[in-house]
């Protein structure tokens, strides 16, 4: 059986009904940010807290836990600007207590979702795992503590673990049952595209003076189906031993402005977008872009969706889904 902790989100829940298919599940959540509708029905669902111990302990008694799929933590870089304190305490001090309960019940194997935002401001174009890591918001520091717990906890006591960091996830699942709904949501994609649904009056472009072609920012953005494919062959490699401590990029490898994504929603839906130019986000940088050949290389994962097919399928989910 797999423990996945923050299955009712975005991500975790995409990745829940791909596995599904192959595994037992079961998910911890305390819907802070996720929803109970988006757990697929073959999973068993707990709402509890991860930085509950007794609730970690009462879930590892009762099912035969081989390995944690680690999702749950808040993830707004601007937020976290604004509150650290509540990043270091869900995403560090809560991560400490799981990595606790899980070492006394003699649980080894764990996936956690990391992301580009422990880079920083990188001093190359296209990011792989050998780019220092120097996070410049709180979010990507306490992404990075969490990394370096894990190594100390693998040399000190055998944690077998997979380090995935996302670069920026979107789109939604082809069936559409199950998609983005984050709020208030923040991520660009989606307000793009609530916008061009009328739902949003205009869109905000943050920043225009950033050291980028266009003057906004750069991200390289991965299909949620991508991510979870990547998590699939993470576990069964863990499950296999092929590895024991691993590092991983997720990324299409291609980057996109601003500007280019909200011309891309407008192509992919017809629609005209209505562009107010706004302030710097504060801790945003200008450009992240993956090199993920490290997971390619070594676990045969590569992103097969590219932008157009990301933003075509958070489209079907936002027209099905618009109230
Ligand atoms: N969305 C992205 O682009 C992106 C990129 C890089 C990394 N990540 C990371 O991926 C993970 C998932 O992101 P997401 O976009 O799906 O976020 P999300 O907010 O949709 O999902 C997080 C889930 O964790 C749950 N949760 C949070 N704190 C909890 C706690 N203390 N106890 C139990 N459950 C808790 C929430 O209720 C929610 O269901 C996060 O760790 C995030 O940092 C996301
Ligand atoms: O209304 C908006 C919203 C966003 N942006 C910009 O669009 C880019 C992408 O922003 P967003 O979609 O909010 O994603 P990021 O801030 O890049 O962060 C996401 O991607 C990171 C990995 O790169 C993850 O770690 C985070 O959890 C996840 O929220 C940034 O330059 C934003 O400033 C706008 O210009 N207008």
């Amino acid at each position: 059986m797999i423990l996945v902790i923050g299955g009712a989100g975005y991500i975790g829940s995409h990745v829940v009904k791909d596995l599904v298919k192959r595994k037992q599940v079961v998910v911890l959540d305390n819907l802070s940010t996720g929803h109970r509708w988006a757990v697929d029905e073959k999973a068993t669902f707990v709402e509890g807290d991860l930085g509950d111990e007794r609730v970690l302990q009462a879930l590892f008694e009762t099912y035969p836990i081989r390995a944690v799929l680690h999702f749950a933590a808040f993830s707004l870089v601007g937020e976290s600007v604004r509150n650290p304190m509540k990043y270091y305490e869900n995403n560090v001090a809560a991560t400490l207590s799981l990595l606790k309960v899980m070492h006394k019940n003699k649980i080894e194997k764990f996936i956690f979702s990391s992301t580009a935002a422990t880079y920083g401001i990188p001093d190359v174009e296209i990011i792989d795992e050998t780019t220092p890591t120097n996070p410049i918001n709180p979010y990507g520091r306490s992404k990075l503590m969490v990394e370096q717990m894990l190594a100390d906890f693998a040399t000190s006591f055998g944690m077998k673990y997979v380090v995935l960091r996302y670069f920026n996830a979107a789109g939604a699942y082809e069936t559409g049952e199950i998609g983005e709904k984050h709020d208030p949501e923040t991520h660009l994609i989606p307000l793009v595209l609530q916008h061009l649904l009328g739902v949003q009056e205009s869109i905000s472009v943050f920043g225009t003076d950033y050291p980028t072609p266009d003057g906004t920012c750069i991200r390289d953005y991965i299909h949620v189906t991508d991510l979870a494919d990547a998590h699939i062959k993470a576990l069964q490699a863990l499950i296999d031993g092929k590895i024991e401590t691993a590092t991983y990029n997720l990324g299409n490898g291609n980057g996109y402005s601003v500007k280019e994504i909200i011309e891309t929603c407008e192509k992919v839906t017809g629609r005209k977008a209505n562009i107010k130019f706004a302030e710097r986000r504060t801790g945003d940088p200008a450009r992240l872009v993956a090199n993920s050949k490290k997971i390619e290389r070594e676990l045969g994962w590569k992103a097969l969706i590219g932008i157009k097919g990301i933003i075509q399928s958070a489209w079907n989910w936002h027209q099905l889904h618009k109230k």
